[in-house]
């Protein structure tokens, strides 16, 4: 499991060691990581060290500080350095280093930051260290002019300095340019804005670096599942199982105008595991389902007539049938563990419970919270992705799912969750009916398992967010494998996943 923290929170943990004295030793250690992973990104990618070029933008707190040690280390290893300071104060210990490591310094002005992003931009490595979890806002002035200019060019390979800066650490939001990094070396702990959109965006792969705070750390304010995590929490079959004691999953979903929602939906669910999918709705969706998946059971009876252990619904419904509407609410009130998807979303009672799985993409999110009171459009939930999940869950009570390239999952309670093992061609039509079909399937095979959570350091309580990541995962792990860098229709998410599910099923902890 991977992670990550608020800045404030890595703050609180450092105090103590602060308090005796021991920033500057901190620092250190901060600065051999980051020029560590500087050199190995280099080397991996054919570089010769000596000789090579490397530019940092420092800023004029501690985040400037990192990064003119850490290139001070670079130009010990026999590397030409440029230091471009952001403002008149730098470091002071920081700049001295660097200087007496034989650095060249610049100083940005509003005049020069042409002239500057193009010597950055003929570096072979740019380590951006103007803010960090100290920034308020974006990076605003001659600085932004800098790192826009520097974006929009060519240049070499980009180290970031604990956040990309202009990153809000705490949140990921971005509030002006942002130069995206290659890599983002990150101290004591990852940053929960480097693991939710748009900051995950500019993050590259996070490297995290110990600086001795670790044991302090609170409670994360995000994780991630690994594949380790996995392993550990999909069922497996007794040797005595049935069906029904492998769980089943009733699914409202598909109307005559998308029929084909209910059958990708039911497909995901089969290929996670389900004992039986039990399907309820109109006959013209039942017949597609009979002909595409005859593993399926299809009825046209009531939810209360339905045996299952969880239900999906909401796949592909548009609100015209007050009877499949009227299964959709009965099946939130039966209590069961319930994904609630596309069409099922406008009918929601405004409060629900922790066992509601929802999953909007951002569009459904915006609407779903305008309907709670909240203010703001597509537009503000996708520069905000955190908050805005974070908000559905605390009106809605539910567990909120937010599709999209980093999928976040908010418990209404402490958990959150953000996966990526995706891939753009996920984007595809039908994809987020497949994940409900994976989730419906997982909440009814181990929703009832409390102990499993436990003892993964999972609240029981909590279980319902860790189900939908452990789906959204599932989902991006299948979606890669079966995209394996071109083109995916949603189906084939579905055939890919037994062997994804085998492969990482397996794997020791
Ligand atoms: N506290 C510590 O001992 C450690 C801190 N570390 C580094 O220190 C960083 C935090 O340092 P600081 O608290 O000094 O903060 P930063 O270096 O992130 O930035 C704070 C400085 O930038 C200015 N500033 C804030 N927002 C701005 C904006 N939007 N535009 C322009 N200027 C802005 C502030 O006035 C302040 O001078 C971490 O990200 C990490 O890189 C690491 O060295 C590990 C140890
Ligand atoms: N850029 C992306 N990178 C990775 N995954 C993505 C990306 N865009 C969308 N996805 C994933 O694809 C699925 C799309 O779901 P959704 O928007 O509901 O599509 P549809 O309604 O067509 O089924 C979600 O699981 C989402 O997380
Ligand atoms: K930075």
């Amino acid at each position: 499991m991977i992670s990550a923290y608020t800045g404030t929170q890595i703050r609180e943990a450092e105090k103590p060691l602060l308090d005796s004295g021991m920033g500057a030793v901190l620092m250190q250690r901060a600065a051999r990581g980051m020029a560590g992973a500087a050199i190995a990104e280099l080397r991996s990618r054919g570089h010769r060290l000596y000789g090579s070029s490397v530019a940092v933008l420092a800023g004029k707190g501690n985040n400037g500080g990192d990064g003119l040690f850490a290139a001070a280390h670079l130009a010990g290893r026999g590397m030409r350095t440029t230091a471009v300071l952001a403002s008149d104060t730098a470091h002071p210990d920081g700049l001295a280093a660097f200087r007496r490591a034989g650095g060249r310094v610049v100083t940005l002005t509003d005049a020069n930051a042409g002239e500057l992003a193009a010597l950055a931009g003929r570096a072979d490595v740019v380590i951006d260290a103007l803010l960090g979890t100290g920034a308020q806002g974006g990076l605003r002035g001659a600085s932004a002019d800098l790192v826009s200019r520097l974006a929009a060019g060519s240049h070499g390979l980009v180290v970031a300095c604990d956040v990309p800066s202009g990153v809000d650490a705490d949140t990921g939001e971005a509030g002006g340019p942002v130069l995206p990094a290659d890599v983002t070396v990150t101290f004591g702990g990852a940053k929960a804005g480097l693991l939710a959109d748009p900051g995950a965006d500019f993050a590259g792969r996070v490297v995290v670096v110990p600086i001795g705070i670790e044991d302090a750390l609170p409670w994360p304010a995000l994780r991630r599942l690994e594949a380790a995590d996995l392993a550990a929490l999909l069922p497996r079959p007794a040797r005595r199982a049935h069906k029904y004691s492998r769980g089943v999953l009733g699914v409202v979903a598909g109307s005559p105008a998308y029929p084909g929602a209910a059958v990708l939906a039911c497909r995901g669910a089969l290929a996670a595991g389900v004992g039986m999918v039990r399907y309820v709705g109109p006959p013209e969706v039942a017949d597609l389902i009979r002909h595409s998946c005859p593993e399926v059971v299809c009825s046209t009876g009531t939810v209360a007539e339905t045996h299952v252990q969880a239900w999906l619904v909401g796949a592909g419904m548009d609100g015209s049938d007050e009877d499949e509407m009227q299964r959709v609410r009965d099946a939130v009130d039966s209590g069961l563990p319930t994904v609630a998807d596309a069409g099922a979303l406008p009918v929601m009672p405004d409060v629900l419970a922790p066992q509601v799985v929802l999953t909007p993409h951002a569009g459904e999110l915006a609407t779903l919270l305008q309907r709670l009171g909240a203010d703001l459009d597509r537009g503000a939930v996708e520069a905000s992705t955190l908050a805005a999940v974070r908000r559905a869950a605390g009106l809605t009570e539910a567990t909120v799912l937010l599709k999209g390239a980093s999928t976040l999952v908010a418990s209404p309670y402490q958990d959150f969750y953000s996966q990526s093992e995706g891939t753009p061609w996920l984007a595809t039509a039908g994809s987020g009916d497949v994940l409900a079909g994976i989730i419906g399937a997982l909440l009814a095979q181990v929703g009832p398992d409390v102990g499993r959570f436990r003892e993964r350091g999972i609240d029981p309580d909590e279980r319902w967010a860790a189900i939908a990541a452990m789906g959204a995962s599932l989902h991006g792990h299948a979606g890669a494998a079966a995209a394996a860098g071109g083109p995916l229709t949603a189906g084939r998410i579905s055939d890919a996943l037994p062997e994804v599910w085998g492969k990482v099923s397996t794997l020791s902890n």
